[in-house]
């Protein structure tokens, strides 16, 4: 299906202010400011974004071609440089062609599905013990309780355990994370002190002291934790990953894990907690495996797969995308120019009434097999990417929120006011303003 003949009903803005252009809109409400540029100008279209023209892509017809990248035109690097680049410094995710290739095919070997089976045996045990911590009630502040949850497990399951680091330091390296992160949007993008970007840099600075500092333990382990694996890989031709790679793979890692796996969580907590019914039916799933199931026996739980989809859908937790040209190209019949950033708005196409039905609706079944809505277009639902960068993390973001979710089905049920809407701040990776409050109780007979 090809939506490309946007209607262009209003004509042009007059209010954007040079350099801010659209970004305050953009962050103030990205989905009304996609949609109102894809009504104003189609598909294709240049913005002024975060002071630098950006030619931005929206509907699964553009935000394909940039994916699927046929031509070599867009290279993630220079983007994503643009964005978080001194941050998350030759990550993944920042390499292209050959070289990106050539790590990710290294990487790979980090993520495959008997590796996967080993995180989700430590997954489970660690996951309990986050879970004791928590003190339910009303109003309890679900999303800074799943952030310190999933920094454990990052600890765990990245890390290979809390010895590395004490609460302090952890507490410091969350911090350092979370500055990395939110630079994406500064305007002062330079150092200065109490600036984001200032904040970012020395941030960045404290994980690399970190890393290093362990690198040698973990080479000499023989730990199955993804620093230790990250350490012992090897390619067929014996090539193997530099300390400088280990470090700037496990910071770009710890980031794209992290954030992403916890808004993903809590949009879960959220609309199951306004939709008791689906609640029900994920617990009944739940219960009818123990506390800690396998990778194969997470697989079963055909309910949470389907909330878990339909919540990648309204809120992705990687809205956009970043690329820039390395030559002019063609996209949609638009010419784009050598140099050009562009930003792939995949976030709108989530949305999108000529793809989804009423698609402001929390409707999961739209992911069952006998509808497959997402099958009208193969970008139509894009939460994890497209084409060679396509999310390296999908299973282990599935392992890791389904075990969470299953834990906490188990344990807890809770509610929500059906008329919440959570106050999302989008300056980096969306999150809920507010911490997102729900009424949290102990289910009889769950550990206290
Ligand atoms: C729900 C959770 C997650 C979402 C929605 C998500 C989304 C994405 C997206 C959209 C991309 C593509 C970026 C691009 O094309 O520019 C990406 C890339 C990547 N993600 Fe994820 N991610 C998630 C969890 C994870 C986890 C848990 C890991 C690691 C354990 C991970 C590792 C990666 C890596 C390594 C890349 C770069 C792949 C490449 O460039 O070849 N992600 N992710």
């Amino acid at each position: 299906m090809a939506v490309t003949n946007a209607p262009r009903t209003r004509g042009p803005r007059r209010w954007d202010v040079p350099l801010v252009g659209r970004t305050l809109a953009y962050v103030r409400d990205p989905l009304a400011m996609m949609r109102d540029q894809y009504d104003r100008s189609g598909p294709v279209s240049d913005i002024t974004f975060i002071g630098r023209t950006w030619t931005a892509l929206l509907g699964p017809d553009a935000c394909e071609a940039a994916l699927r990248n046929g031509d070599k035109a867009f290279a993630s690097e220079d983007g994503w440089g643009y964005l978080v680049g001194p941050f998350f410094h030759r990550g993944l995710m920042l390499l292209d062609f050959a070289e990106h290739h050539q790590h990710r095919r290294l990487m790979q070997e980090a993520f495959t599905r008997d590796r996967l089976r080993g995180y989700t045996a430590r997954l489970g045990p660690a996951v309990t013990a986050g879970l004791d911590a928590w003190r339910p009630g009303d109003d309890f502040l679900a999303y800074p309780a799943l952030k310190q949850l999933t920094l454990d497990l990052a600890t765990q399951i990245f890390m290979g355990g809390a010895d590395l680091a004490d609460d302090a330091e952890l507490d410091r390296l969350n911090r350092a994370f979370i500055d990395c992160v939110q630079a994406a949007t500064a305007f002062i993008r330079v150092p200065l002190p109490g600036t984001r970007w200032g904040r970012a840099t020395k941030g960045r600075k404290l994980l690399e002291e970190f890393l290093y500092r362990h690198i040698d333990t973990k080479r000499a382990s023989d730990g199955e934790d993804l620093f230790s694996v990250l350490c012992r890989l090897t390619d067929d031709d014996g090539s193997a990953f530099t300390d400088e790679d280990v470090v700037n793979h496990m910071i770009f890692l710890l980031m794209a894990a992290h954030d992403t796996s916890t808004i993903t969580v809590s949009t879960m907590m959220q609309y199951l907690g306004q939709h008791p019914e689906w609640q029900e039916r994920c617990r009944a799933e739940s219960m009818a495996l123990g506390d800690h199931p396998t990778l194969d026996e997470l697989d079963t739980l055909t309910s949470l797969d389907l909330v878990m989809k339909e919540c990648l859908r309204i809120v992705p937790p990687v809205p956009v995308l970043a690329r820039k040209t390395v030559k002019e190209t063609e996209v949609l019949g638009h010419t784009i120019p050598a140099g050009r950033l562009t930003v792939v708005m995949m976030h709108l196409s989530h949305h999108m009434p000529e793809l989804w039905e009423d698609p402001e609706r929390f409707d999961p079944e739209r992911f069952a097999e006998d509808r497959r809505d997402d099958k009208v277009h193969r970008y139509a639902w894009e939460p994890f990417g497209g084409g060679v960068h396509k999310c390296l993390g999908l299973h282990f973001a599935g392992a890791e929120v389904s075990t969470i979710m299953h834990q906490l089905l188990r344990r807890f049920s809770w509610e929500v006011d059906p008329d919440y809407r959570a106050p999302m701040n989008y300056h980096s990776l969306p999150f809920p303003s507010d911490g997102q409050p729900v009424d949290l109780h102990l289910l009889e007979g769950a550990p206290a």
